[in-house]
């Protein structure tokens, strides 16, 4: 088991077990390593390095699906972008724009990314470049315990904890899942809004939430955004704000797996594992995640040959 945080050399997603070549793979994914603004405990720059190093851990073979499924999709692990660890500084408006750039240019390749951070506040820049990519609308599925609806926080508006204000102010339509620590400006800012929030003290005595959260999907086309807080802290205890009474694993799933066979998911990011030094079940538990995302999307677009 390793005893401190990974080393900063890229490792691919799954490693050995994949060939990665960039032309064939359906699936980048893109690792983005940067830390400015985080509140409480610090360490999410050094996620996705984790990530893909749990993810060497992972069986191939997907047992829900009954497939080897990276070879149905091929996967392609991206050079890091706005990397911040070392103590390098990289501007928010840099981590924004490079991000951007990023994905307009992969979107144009016609790859499904999965950007793994990081903070959230990264989100931002993920969206604006889907904005570019696509023309057609798009609702923005979040699962988080935060709402992340601040105007602005310590001082900035590029804060993880406001990451969901910016994208309102995109225009774009939103659905947000697990929800349970807001303060009094996003409480109002919903309600002004009338935004669509599925708080967690709810879904837990409604078994029926899955299907009313797809129901209140406005667009054909979702991106996807997981700040890996709003899964339960017991499953995922390596985040820097953690919340008790999230999502359990396997509503997790079944919500996702309902969500790509529903809907066109165009693109995801999985943001904020922090790891925990001396134990690997954060980062094995999001690499899996991860993974699962890629057996949904290959299960609806059928990638999977059966
Ligand atoms: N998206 C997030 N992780 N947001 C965290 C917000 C932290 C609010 N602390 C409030 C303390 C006020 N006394
Ligand atoms: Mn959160
Ligand atoms: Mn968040």
């Amino acid at each position: 088991m390793r005893s401190t945080f990974p080393s900063t050399a890229v490792v691919d997603f799954l490693g050995s077990e994949i060939v990665p070549d960039y032309e064939t793979a359906k699936v980048v994914i893109l690792p983005i390593p940067y830390e400015a603004t985080t509140s409480y405990r610090k360490g999410c720059e050094n996620g996705p390095a984790s990530l893909l190093e749990a993810s060497h851990q992972l069986e191939c073979y997907d047992e829900e699906l009954d497939r080897e499924v990276c070879f149905d999709a091929g996967i392609f692990t991206h050079t890091p972008i706005a990397d911040t660890r070392n103590g390098k500084s990289v501007s928010a408006e840099e981590m924004l724009s490079v991000t951007q750039q990023t994905l307009k240019s992969l979107i144009e390749d016609q790859k499904f990314v999965i950007s793994i951070g990081g903070e959230h506040s990264i989100t931002a820049g993920v969206v604006q470049g889907y904005r570019q990519g696509y023309q057609e609308p798009f609702t923005v599925v979040q699962i988080d315990a935060h709402g992340d609806l601040r105007h602005e926080y310590e001082d900035t508006i590029h804060s993880h904890a406001c990451v969901m204000r910016r994208i309102v102010n995109m225009g774009l339509p939103t659905v947000q899942v697990g929800i349970r620590a807001i303060c009094q400006e996003e409480a109002d800012l919903i309600k002004e809004k009338n935004l669509t929030v599925f708080r967690a003290r709810e879904m837990a005595f409604n078994l029926d939430w899955i299907e009313q959260a797809i129901a209140s999907i406005p667009t054909e086309k979702v991106f996807l955004t997981i700040d890996v807080d709003g899964i339960d802290p017991s499953l995922i205890p390596g985040v820097g704000t953690p919340e008790p009474g999230g999502l359990n694993w396997y509503s997790t799933l079944t919500f996702l797996r309902r969500l790509f066979e529903s809907k066109d998911v165009i693109g995801c990011d999985v943001m904020e594992l922090a790891p925990v030094v001396d134990s690997v079940v954060s980062e094995f538990t999001v690499a899996k995640l991860t993974y699962k995302l890629i057996g949904y999307q290959a299960l609806s677009k059928g990638w999977i040959k059966q």
